[in-house]
């Protein structure tokens, strides 16, 4: 039997809009560790949130080029993946994820053709990989910001490769995002959100039924 779409809900951090996710059916949320970030939350909100999460939902700690002691403090915690959202080359992925206990995803981002070529580099080094809108020159973080990228540049990318989809999706473009890319599972931050870091549990709703509306 096929597997049904992964729908991601990012930059959760309390456990009222957590049960809200979960509530809504989504199949993963994700947690914001990264100072710079609206949606960052402390070491304690992690624990409070990943085991509010467990046996109901896969988690997932999002962190950015994090070192080693970071990696070992956060996947004590017993989260189900760990995100990499910064500048890690292939070979820091395979080491933190042979050092992690966890399962990684590795978020990728897209810009340009050349960007799409990079891709294959990760397959193998990490469990998933996530494909996300380039942040613009002099961004503050590199993902989170609500812009999406030209979805037909995946036209060149190896087909046998699963991967999920992220950057600016909302309940509004989601449907037309999986008919065009066909993506593993989608993710979403801002797009849930009325202002950056508040989720909004009827955008959450929305997404959700959207996206599963889209087969
Ligand atoms: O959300 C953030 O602030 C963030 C900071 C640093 C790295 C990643 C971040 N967010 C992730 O980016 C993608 C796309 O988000 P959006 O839907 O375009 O807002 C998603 O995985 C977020 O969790």
């Amino acid at each position: 039997m096929a597997q049904s779409r992964i729908v991601k809900i990012c930059g959760i951090k309390s456990e009222d809009l957590l049960e809200a996710a979960i509530v809504a059916g989504a199949d993963m949320v994700g947690f914001m560790h990264f100072q710079r970030s609206p949606r960052h939350v402390s070491i304690e909100d992690l624990a409070e949130l990943i085991s509010a999460a467990r046996g109901r939902v896969e988690s997932c700690v999002v962190l950015v080029n994090p070192d080693n002691s970071c990696v070992a403090e956060v996947s004590a915690l017993g989260p189900d993946w760990i995100q990499l959202h910064g500048p890690e080359t292939p070979h820091r992925v395979e080491a933190i994820r042979a050092g992690a206990g966890v399962e990684i995803m590795k978020a990728l981002p897209i810009g340009a053709a050349a960007d799409v070529a990079l891709v294959t580099d990760y397959v193998g080094a990490a469990d998933r990989i996530l494909l996300d809108a380039k942040p613009p020159k002099g961004a503050d973080r590199p993902g989170g910001l609500g812009t999406s990228f030209d979805w037909s540049l995946l036209e060149t990318l190896d087909p046998s490769i699963p991967f999920m989809l992220s950057g600016g999706l909302t309940p509004d473009n989601v449907a037309a995002a999986i008919g065009t890319v066909k993506p593993l599972g989608v993710d979403v931050s801002s797009g849930v959100e009325t202002a950056p870091g508040v989720k909004d549990k009827r955008l959450i709703e929305a997404f959700i039924r959207n996206a599963r509306a889209a087969g």
